[in-house]
């Protein structure tokens, strides 16, 4: 388990520095239970086929399916997503008939019903170099404890930007905005290291009866609702040790992070004054105003009945 935490940091303790488990054992021990690897994508060609060959080779043994959500790409991501071994759906085969809303939120919301495992894991389809480990050690609290239903992964998050590589600079809005509120308004999930991280194992049940925030403030929803459902004896955190990614500039970092403010007070029933996200421009026409909309609202619990 842990190493124990800083005196004074409420820690999750359900928490594992790298997973103790053999990916033999988590096969023994999964049994007659299913494992769904889920990929959501928008143009991520240049990165997907190498994260899904990071995961099928677990297939017909810890996992049952690796399905790429695609988002509406415009590049060779079906492609190449399908080359690598994938199943690909788009949005409107996830569920047909469903008006398509854009966002990552949206992507993992139909994730859930185009998919069947027991237990759900997401991975980013942006990711540089992931570990073929990464699956296994999210789903290992999940098959072999008891009353957990979100494993977050955690790691060291290198940072490249504009040829410049910062060894631990990665995670910006995790470390300037998530993890501080998170500390301020919810101090019980301050021991969370990767609050907004894209590589998390879910069980089914929880996925099904919760709704799904838009967005970016999709992880951030997820974690809070794992908690006043489960509290924190529900949530696993595992060290994945490195997680390069895609970079984005801060300015998209800054919708980004709008989108999760929105979902973090929504959840703790702050309201929010739903204006959209003012950006402006230093180059160019100075000063010129780009306004992102205020995110939209949630998607129901797909338990419940099926909008139309
Ligand atoms: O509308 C969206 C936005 C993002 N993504 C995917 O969600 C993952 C994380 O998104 P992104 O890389 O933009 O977030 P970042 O990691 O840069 O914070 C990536 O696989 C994206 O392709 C998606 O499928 N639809
Ligand atoms: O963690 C973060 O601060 C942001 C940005 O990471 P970087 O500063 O580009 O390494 O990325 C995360 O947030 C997104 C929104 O929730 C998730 O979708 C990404 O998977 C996650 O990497």
């Amino acid at each position: 388990m842990y190493d124990d935490p800083a005196e004074g940091t409420p820690a999750i303790t359900r928490s594992w520095v790298r997973s103790p488990w053999s990916t033999t054992e988590l096969i023994r021990a999964k049994g007659g239970r299913t494992v769904s690897v889920v990929l959501p994508a928008l143009n991520e060609e240049d990165t997907v086929a190498d994260v899904v060959a990071t995961i099928t080779p677990h297939l017909g043994g810890l996992v049952d399916e690796v399905v790429v959500l695609d988002s509406g790409s415009t590049d060779r991501t079906v492609q190449r997503a399908a080359s690598a071994g994938a199943q690909v759906v788009s949005r409107e085969e996830a569920l047909p008939g469903v008006p398509v809303n854009g966002g990552k939120g949206e992507v993992l919301w139909r994730s859930v019903a185009a998919t069947s495992g027991d237990i759900v894991v997401f991975v980013d389809a942006d990711l540089v170099g992931p570990g073929s480990h990464f699956v296994p050690s999210l789903v290992g609290p999940l098959l072999m404890e008891n009353g957990i239903h979100l494993v977050k992964g955690f790691y060291r998050r290198p940072l490249s930007v504009a040829g410049q590589t910062d060894s631990d600079g990665g995670g910006r809005v995790t470390q300037l905005l998530a993890r501080p509120l998170l500390t301020a308004l919810v101090p019980e999930l301050a021991g969370v290291l990767q609050p907004l991280g894209g590589e998390y194992a879910c069980t089914r049940t929880f996925l099904e009866s919760v709704p799904f925030a838009p967005g970016y403030g999709v992880e951030i929803g997820l974690l809070l609702d794992a908690y006043h459902r489960y509290g924190t004896n529900g949530i696993g955190q595992v060290g994945l040790g490195e997680r390069r990614h895609r970079n984005r500039p801060t300015s998209e970092l800054a919708v980004m992070s709008r989108q999760i403010v929105a979902t973090m007070l929504t959840r703790l029933g702050i309201e929010d004054s739903g204006t959209g996200f003012t950006s402006f421009a230093s180059t160019g026409h100075p000063f010129a105003a780009t306004v992102a909309p205020a995110p939209l609202g949630d998607r129901p619990p797909l338990a419940s009945t099926i909008p139309v």
